[in-house]
């Protein structure tokens, strides 16, 4: 497994060694004392989620101001364009914003520790998004920031206008959200 830093250090892309043979391809998604070794991982997950969307879902950016969860997300059908956003107000990078696509291709998987808001756009037919979370889904800390936010500028690799649920239509700008400290 790799290891890859993105221009926000603390989002990591991990990699993994990927075991293929005639019977089809195998490979350990995550693995506790081995990411502790290779990626300092301290890092206690308690939820799993799977979701499916189509061709140019957009989900984010999400998430919890009182109860963070960070994210480890890889996606087993498709291909997601998949965004974290720093919004630490203590860190260099807050207000940045890195984007990494991830498939089922190539089993890529984008670490997005508390503190970041997410999401990700659906470039494939459909999508199917798994990700670990490090705390437990809570709706009411749950927030919501503009995915087109001008102060963010994501560059989204959008072709049409992307599908929204209402509470993301609904997002909030940067400059009027609560973030951390
Ligand atoms: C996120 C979540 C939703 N739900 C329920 C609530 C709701 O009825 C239904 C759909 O929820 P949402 O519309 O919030 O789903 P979605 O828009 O996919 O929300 C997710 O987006 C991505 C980008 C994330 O990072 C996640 O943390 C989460 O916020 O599922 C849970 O039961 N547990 C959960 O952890």
């Amino acid at each position: 497994m790799k290891v890859i830093q993105t221009e926000i250090p603390d989002v990591l892309v991990i990699s993994p060694r990927v075991f293929e043979d005639e019977r089809g391809f195998f490979y350990e998604s995550y693995n506790e004392r081995v990411w502790q070794q290779k990626a300092h991982f301290v890092e206690h997950f308690v939820q799993d989620n799977h979701s499916r969307s189509a061709k140019n879902v957009l989900r984010g950016l999400h998430y919890q101001i009182k109860q963070p969860q960070g994210k480890l997300v890889r996606v087993v059908v498709g291909e997601v364009f998949d965004v974290a956003v720093d919004l630490r107000m203590s860190s260099k990078y807050f207000g940045q914003w890195v984007g990494v696509h991830l498939s089922a291709k190539d089993k890529q998987q984008l670490w997005i520790p508390a503190g970041f808001a997410h999401g990700f756009l659906v470039l494939s037919e459909y999508a199917e998004t798994l990700y670990k979370a490090t705390d437990y889904y809570a709706p009411e800390y749950e927030r919501s920031i503009l995915w087109n936010d001008p102060d963010l500028a994501i560059a989204w690799p959008l072709k049409e206008e992307p599908i929204l649920s209402a509470k993301d239509k609904a997002g909030q700008r940067l400059k009027e959200a609560e973030v951390f400290a």
